[in-house]
């Protein structure tokens, strides 16, 4: 199975790398010619994934209609940007792999329902989970969801995307898979908030055991299963991120608890902290599907430049009610 890898940035990068484990060629399609470059002449991408060597069988190309062909292409841009990328390529009916975590800011449709409009005849798988990209790259031993409701290809990409330190764990639930990815990055930043004030440990499990309340809430209520919700793609990845400055969203967060603005924490990323651009979609999403997201509420309102010590203020004072889902 050749795989193409749509998106240059750390994560693609760090997926080429497990799908060149094995030695087999795999072609990433960068924006960057700085990336391009660095890939093809250093085996390293230097501008977003610096230090992780990378195995000469990773080729890039700038040029998207290169990975016309392939048996699966694996979709790494940023959730806010793979509807223009996709419209770019046509796919016909190779797999999609969407591998990116957010809600599309307009349309707050998933990553998956955005590939399907853009490539109806295409069948859509989802891979997520709790993976850095760069202890991905390092061989550090990594597990993940792989969401497909097709059975016999679901079997072949995580076949072929396994490896010795690199387990896909199969699932049918692609709506509960995306979710879980896109509402973990808007609750790590309310960990970071958290961080960033000193409000303590006590406070950031509170966070992260309501947020997982409230993701679960608002998965089912689009259709995922409560199961994946609580599964690698959802609670995994929800525990990484809140608890590590290696997550980019958790490190938004812990700027904003300082009390710094969000415009200027965002201003000359280069990288990307999708949570900043799904709070408010997920926020008026939630709002349509009469699901109660006050943590999603609350950074909203941090990132609108709420003051910390009020926000923090209203969520504790919301009224007290039962320990459920
Ligand atoms: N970095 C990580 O550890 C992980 C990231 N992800 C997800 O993967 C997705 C991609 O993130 P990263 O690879 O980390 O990105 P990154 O932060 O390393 O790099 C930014 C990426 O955005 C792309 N980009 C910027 N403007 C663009 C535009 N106008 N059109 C298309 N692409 C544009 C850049 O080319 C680059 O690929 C995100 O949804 C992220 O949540 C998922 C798992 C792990
Ligand atoms: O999704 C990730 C880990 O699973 C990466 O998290 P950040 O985007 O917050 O860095």
């Amino acid at each position: 199975m050749r795989i193409g890898v749509i998106g240059g940035g750390a994560w693609g990068t760090a997926l080429a790398q497990v799908a060149a484990s094995g030695g087999e060629p795999v072609l990433l399609w960068a924006r960057e010619a700085e990336v391009v470059d660095t890939i093809n002449i250093f085996h390293e991408n230097r501008l977003f994934l610096p230090g992780a060597k990378l195995s000469p069988a990773i080729r890039a190309t700038g040029d998207l209609a290169d990975l016309i062909g392939m048996d699966a292409l694996l979709v790494v841009a940023p959730a806010q940007h793979v509807r223009a990328v996709l419209g770019d390529i046509a796919v016909g009916e190779t797999p999609l792999v969407l591998c990116a975590k957010g809600i599309e800011a307009g349309t707050g449709r998933l990553v998956g329902e955005v590939a399907a409009e853009a490539h109806p005849g295409a069948p859509i798988a989802v891979l997520s989970g709790p993976t850095f990209a760069h202890e991905v790259a390092k061989g550090l031993p990594t597990a993940v969801t792989l969401a497909c409701a097709d059975e016999a290809l679901r079997d072949r990409l995580a076949a072929r995307l396994a490896g010795p330190a690199f387990r896909t764990y199969a699932s049918h639930d692609v709506i509960g898979a995306e979710i879980g990815g896109a509402v973990k990055n808007v609750l790590a930043i309310a960990c970071g908030v958290v961080e960033g004030a000193g409000l303590g440990l006590n406070a950031r499990a509170a966070l992260i055991a309501r947020g997982f309340a409230e993701m679960t809430r608002f998965g089912v209520a689009r259709g995922g299963q409560a199961e994946t919700l609580a599964g690698l793609s959802g609670l995994g990845d929800l525990v990484l991120t809140c608890s590590s400055t290696s997550s980019r969203n958790f490190s938004l967060g812990v700027g904003l608890g300082q009390g710094r603005a969000a415009a200027e924490l965002l201003a000359d990323r280069r990288t990307v902290a999708e949570g900043a651009f799904t709070a408010p979609v997920l926020q008026a999403e939630a709002a349509k599907a009469r699901v109660e997201m006050p943590v999603t509420d609350a950074v909203c309102a941090l990132l609108e430049g709420a003051p910390v010590g009020e926000v923090v203020r209203e969520l504790l004072a919301r009224p007290l009610r039962a320990e459920t889902v």
